[in-house]
């Protein structure tokens, strides 16, 4: 659809733009990204036909831009400029329906219905159709950006040119005017060029990007490609991580603040346990990294409060959800800040031990409901009701682990746990097998992240050596606890 080649153009002899070449295909978005300055707006103009190139081609469908006339490129191509204040004597249907003026022989004397349907079609999908009567000066930044992007949807052109189209606009807005976008394009083949400055929202909604550092071309492809935590570091200057987003194959970046924000000095102390007949329980003076398979506040996040509460049998495991938030709300605990794990076992059971080695620290805490062990590699030969039993295990660590340092540490006190299963001669009672685990165990690593750095935690590195070590024998002490406590 559109083609540029060995561009090249500023102002007053000033070169901005040097040397761009890059394609866009019918019925894709390309966002362009790139610091302040470094000459998105000057290309953008000149892909426009405003701002008249040095060098190089710009074709739209094979035929260069100057080939066409004004009104025919119009026809082509609609552009959203970012805000101009001067244009602001219009109604909001006025604006709008001047998308449509490259369709008229002279205006007004041919508005057809079909112009009619368009502007209000265009109204309607940027959500201003309430606004229509209503003077654009009376509006806010975001109502009068929506406002011009109804106007260049109107035009009904096949290429969309966009500078910032979110600027100014809340979430909820930003989302309705990229998702609105991207089904004209999906539906009717509408080709996007946008510069974007958020460069998450760009990786969502685009389908290539380009990204420009002092007017050339630094990265030009899809989204994983261009969006490198040490390329978009470099081009920015700015300290950033990137980062998968949750549902969707879209790399994502977050900030990383220069000065480390002042965070409260945190060590793991075993003196943080408390014990009631509730819940065996562990505050962090400050928040704490922590994976876990828990049952309320699962998965990755920073937590300082972590609860393992004792249920009675009969509790109502379908019912978890919402009486674990209830639970947490009667008794003052943050839902957002605590993480929760359940167990059959009685809190005297729980074996609590504090480690450390050279520079490493951690704390373990351990309860296992060993009554119905499963021998993972038989289990498939169950058909029976699920028997609840469970390990539940959390290993404190004082130290800043990587992600691969967090997966390691789960297999680690996951293999050190099966050993003690079969230290302590648990038998998976159908099969007769030594068990490894029972049906529902949960496991949590939190670590400080403050400190020195671990990049591994295999058995291998001193954190590693002391995690096989503490599950092994508090798994060991809490499997004598519950038999000292229960008729196996
Ligand atoms: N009309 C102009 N006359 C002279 N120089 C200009 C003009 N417009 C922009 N420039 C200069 O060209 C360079 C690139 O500007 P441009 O607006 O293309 O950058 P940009 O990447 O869009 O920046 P921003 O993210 O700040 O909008 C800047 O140094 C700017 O000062």
């Amino acid at each position: 659809m559109l083609k540029v080649n060995e561009l090249s153009g500023g102002y007053d002899g000033k070169q901005i733009v040097k040397n761009m070449t890059f394609h866009v295909e019918k019925g894709k978005i390309l966002g362009i990204l790139g610091p302040n300055g470094s000459g998105k707006s000057t290309l953008l103009k000149m892909i426009s036909g405003v701002l008249k190139p040095t060098r190089g081609e710009i074709m739209i469908e094979d035929h260069p831009i100057n080939s066409y006339d004004i009104k025919q490129l119009a026809k082509k191509m609609a552009v959203l400029p970012q805000l101009n204040a001067s244009v602001f004597t219009n109604s909001v249907y006025d604006a709008v329906s001047l998308g449509r003026y490259p369709h008229q022989s002279g205006f007004f004397s041919t508005w057809s219905k079909e112009d009619e349907n368009l502007v209000n079609r265009a109204m309607e999908s940027t959500g201003v159709s309430h606004y229509r009567n209503r003077h654009l000066e009376f509006l806010s930044g975001g109502e009068q950006q929506r406002v011009f992007i109804a106007q260049a949807l109107a035009q009904d052109s096949e290429l969309l040119l966009l500078d910032e189209p979110t600027n100014h606009l809340d979430i909820a807005h930003q989302k309705q005017i990229l998702d609105m976008i991207r089904m004209q394009v999906e539906l009717n083949g509408l080709t996007v060029v946008s510069i974007f400055h958020d460069i998450n929202l760009a990786s969502l909604y685009c389908d290539e990007l380009l990204l420009i550092e002092n007017g050339e071309i630094r990265a030009f492809g899809e989204p994983h490609e261009v969006i490198m935590q040490d390329q978009i570091a470099d081009v920015y200057q700015a300290r950033v991580v990137t980062y998968p987003h949750p549902e969707l194959p879209k790399p994502q970046i977050t900030m990383m603040p220069t000065n480390e924000l002042e965070q409260k000095q945190s060590t793991i102390n075993k003196n943080n346990f408390k014990i009631t007949d509730e819940y065996v329980k562990y505050i962090s003076p400050s928040p704490l990294k922590v994976i876990s398979s828990a049952v309320h506040n699962a998965g990755i996040g920073w937590y300082d409060t972590f609860l393992n509460r004792a249920i009675a049998p009969e509790y109502d495991i379908y019912n978890v959800k919402e009486e674990t938030e209830q639970f947490l709300q009667h008794n003052h605990f943050s839902p957002t800040n605590t993480v929760v794990m359940l167990t059959a076992v009685k809190t005297k059971c729980a074996a609590i031990q504090h480690f450390s080695k050279d520079n490493v620290e951690i704390s373990v805490m351990v309860t296992a409901g060993v009554g119905n062990g499963v021998d993972v590699t038989k289990a498939y030969l169950r058909e029976d009701e699920p028997h609840i039993g469970t390990i539940n295990t959390w290993v404190f660590i004082n130290g800043k682990l990587t992600d691969e340092a967090f997966i390691q540490a789960m297999i680690t006190a996951t293999e050190a746990k099966t050993k003690a299963m079969a230290d302590q001669q648990i038998k998976d009672p159908l099969t007769n097998t030594t068990a490894t685990s029972t049906a529902t165990d949960s496991l949590l690593i939190a670590a400080t992240q403050q400190g020195e750095e671990m990049p591994y935690a295999g058995p291998i590195t001193e954190v590693g050596k002391l995690i096989g070590r503490a599950v092994f024998e508090v798994t060991v002490s809490a499997i004598k606890k519950y038999k000292d406590h229960t008729i196996l």
